[in-house]
C-alpha cells in the first residue's frame, strides 16, 4: 500500500512539505509530480501521530489535497489517538473530548481508520469504519527481545488496572502465555491520585513480571503496580506500554526496563520500538 508519512516524510512514497504558517496554521503542499507516479485507485494510507489538533488539522487538509487529485481510496492510520483516555465525561464541567475528535476524524471520509492499541473501545465505537490494531506483535517481539539477552526465565504478563485487564487475557492467548496476574488500582479523577494498589496474585517469587499497559503518562500506575510485584517476591518488573509519553521521565521505582514504540514520540535511553513495523 502507498503510504503518505507524516511520521517520517523522509519514507514517503509521495514526496511532501509540512509547515505552519505564522498565525499557527498548519499546511501541506504536495509534489504534483511525485504523486503523479502513484495510481488512483491504488489503496492510499496517510499514516500519523494524532498527538495535537494540529497533527488533526495537517491528516485532514491532506486528505482534502488527495482528494482534490481524485485518489479514491484513502486510509488513516493513526500510530497515538489523542483525547483517547477522555472516554467518558469524568466531572461535570469536563468535555467528552473523544467524541469531538471523533466527530472531526468521522467528517473526514475515510474509507478506513486503524488504531493503534487504542486505550479503550470507545475509540473504535465512535469513529466511523475504524479498527483497533492490537499490541500482540509488539508484546511479542518484547518478550523476544528480553529473553534473547536475559536468558529465559519464569515469567507472567501483569495487567495493572480494569482497563488492561480487557486486554490482558486476549494477548496472553495470542502469544499462548499462561501465567497472567491480575492488579487494581484506583485513580480519584479529580485530583489524579493513585491509590488501593492490589492484587490476589500470592507468590511471584523468581518470575520476571512484564506489566503490558496501552499508556505510560507520568508512571505512578505501575511505579504502584511494580512495588505490589517486588512486594510479592517478583525478581524483575518489566514495563512494556504501546504508547510513551514519560511526561516525568524514564525513571520509575521499582521497574527494571520499559519497553515503548515511537507511537507518540522517539524516546531514548529505553526501548523504543519503531510504531511502522505494527501498523502495517
Ligand atoms: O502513567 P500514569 O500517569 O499512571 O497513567 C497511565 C495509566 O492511565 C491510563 O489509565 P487510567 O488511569 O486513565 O484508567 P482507565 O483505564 O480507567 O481509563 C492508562 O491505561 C494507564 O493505566
Amino acid at each position: 500500500m502507498t503510504t503518505f508519512n507524516l511520521i517520517n516524510p523522509a519514507q514517503s512514497d509521495i514526496p511532501f512539505s509540512a509547515m505552519v504558517f505564522p498565525d499557527g496554521q498548519p499546511h501541506v503542499k504536495i509534489d504534483a509530480a511525485g504523486a503523479a507516479q502513484t495510481g488512483r485507485k491504488a489503496p492510499l494510507r496517510i499514516l500519523t501521530r494524532l498527538n495535537n489538533a494540529n497533527d488533526l488539522l495537517l491528516a485532514l487538509f491532506v486528505k482534502n489535497t488527495l482528494d482534490y487529485m481524485e485518489f479514491e481510496h484513502i486510509e488513516l492510520h493513526v500510530s497515538y489517538l489523542m483525547a483517547a483516555r477522555m472516554d467518558r465525561v469524568m466531572l461535570d464541567g469536563e468535555p467528552f473530548s473523544l467524541k469531538v475528535v471523533a466527530a472531526i476524524l468521522n467528517g473526514g471520509g475515510f474509507k478506513k481508520i486503524k488504531i493503534f492499541d487504542p486505550h479503550s473501545e470507545v475509540s473504535t465505537a465512535l469513529i466511523d469504519r475504524s479498527y483497533a490494531v492490537t499490541n500482540h506483535a509488539f508484546v511479542q517481539d518484547v518478550l523476544d527481545d528480553y529473553f534473547s539477552k536475559h536468558g529465559k526465565t519464569p515469567f507472567c504478563l501483569v495487567s495493572p488496572d480494569a482497563g488492561a485487564l480487557k486486554k490482558i487475557h486476549k494477548v496472553a492467548q495470542a502469544l499462548q502465555i499462561e501465567n497472567v496476574v491480575e492488579c487494581m488500582k484506583e485513580r480519584d479523577v479529580k485530583t489524579g491520585a493513585l491509590t488501593s494498589f492490589k492484587t490476589a496474585a500470592a507468590d511471584l517469587s523468581g518470575q520476571t513480571c512484564f506489566i503490558v499497559d496501552d499508556i505510560c503518562d507520568g508512571g505512578g500506575t505501575f511505579a504502584g503496580t511494580a512495588k505490589l510485584l517486588k512486594d510479592k517476591g517478583a525478581a524483575t518488573v518489566v514495563l512494556v506500554v504501546s504508547h510513551g509519553i514519560f511526561s516525568k521521565g524514564t525513571v520509575i521505582s521499582e521497574v527494571d526496563a520499559i519497553y515503548t514504540t515511537s507511537s507518540f514520540r522517539l524516546v531514548e535511553g529505553i526501548q523504543c520500538m519503531p510504531v511502522e513495523q505494527y501498523l502495517q
